[in-house]
């Protein structure tokens, strides 16, 4: 596409409640969630399972209705221009979905004969060439390997020549060597320009892969940073101090990141374990005439930001 948005993605106050069922309540699943997927990135979305990831997804695939806000694909609003905004996008599902009689080949000529796309300016060959299933082009896709399904599915994604592809867990389930083949596909494909957003549970996914790292929780984003700055959160560590009376104020200093009451006579204090250490920061917390104790320390890693993050409120 020639037309060049500001964002590859931009969403704005987005809004989604599920109405009540029978017997079940209603579900208010995104709370008005609002971020840009920058051009060019691979973008990670991260978050517990019921976070609202997938209806996220759902919606930008056209799956699911919105109750509010707005969102737009490679500039193009899904309400008001949605045949533009669906051409823009690439959906890689988490099922895997193909009717077993078809043949990888078969699979993305008639997906492409959905979209419209003429015959000579098809590139199924190619594509299957990008996923290395040349090979199974004439193959029955009930005779394909997990992995071999799920490359399928990114080529399904990918015949209409999207600038931007999502997937939503592209590696739940899968083993390590597949999981590689996928990276790479995911990287090569962001490499020849492709916009990439991708939901994933593995930590180590979104740090390898990822230019940037949003996580979403109970509907709401709670943190948007690239990828080094949420890396360099895990270089955070955490002391716990009791003090001998109730915390009048919190002690303060440039080295501290955050400062903390969590109890009537107990502070945490979180520092850079590059920049200081816990002994400075207890001199720091005595110097402004508060007495000490008893004190543990934790440290981070970039799982323990996910799971502070995540279970902050
Ligand atoms: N069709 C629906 N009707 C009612 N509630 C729904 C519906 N779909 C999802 N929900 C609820 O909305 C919330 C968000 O679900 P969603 O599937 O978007 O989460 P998720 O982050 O994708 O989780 P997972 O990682 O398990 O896929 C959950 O509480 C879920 O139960």
């Amino acid at each position: 596409m020639t037309h060049s948005p500001a964002a590859a993605i931009s969403i704005r106050n987005l809004v989604k409640r599920y109405a009540p069922t029978g017997s079940g309540e209603g579900k208010l699943a995104l709370k008005g969630v609002s971020f840009d997927v920058p051009q060019g990135q691979i973008f990670g979305l991260l978050g517990p399972n019921g976070a609202g990831k997938s209806t996220l997804i759902n919606i930008l695939a056209g799956m699911v209705r919105k109750s509010e806000g707005e969102v737009s694909i490679w500039g193009f609003d899904i309400d008001r221009d949605r045949r533009n905004a669906s051409r823009a996008i690439g959906i890689v599902p988490q099922e895997i979905v193909f009717d077993p009689f078809f043949t990888p080949i078969e699979v993305l000529e008639n997906t492409a004969g959905l979209y419209g796309i003429p015959k000579d300016q098809r590139i199924s060959e190619q594509l299957l060439a990008d996923v290395h299933l040349s090979d199974k082009a004439q193959a029955y896709a009930r005779a394909l390997s997990g992995g071999m399904k799920r490359r399928l599915l990114v080529a399904k994604a990918m015949v209409h020549q999207p600038p931007v592809l999502v997937l939503d867990e592209p590696t739940a389930g899968v083993d390590v060597e597949l999981r590689r083949q996928l990276w790479e596909l995911v990287k090569r494909l962001n490499d020849e320009g492709v916009t990439v957003v991708l939901t994933t549970h593995y930590l180590e996914e979104a740090e390898q892969l990822c230019d940037r790292i949003a996580i979403i929780n109970h509907g709401e984003m709670i943190a948007n940073k690239p990828t080094r700055e949420m890396v360099d959160m895990a270089r955070e560590k955490i002391v716990v101090l009791t003090l001998d009376k109730p915390v009048q104020s919190l002690p303060s200093h440039p080295a501290f990141i955050k400062s903390v009451a969590t109890g009537a006579s107990q502070i945490e204090i979180t520092y850079n374990k590059d920049r200081t250490n816990a002994g400075e920061v207890m001199g720091q917390v005595q110097a402004q005439g508060m007495t000490i104790l008893d004190v543990t320390t934790r440290e981070a890693d970039l799982e323990d930001v996910f799971v502070r993050l995540t279970t902050e409120v």
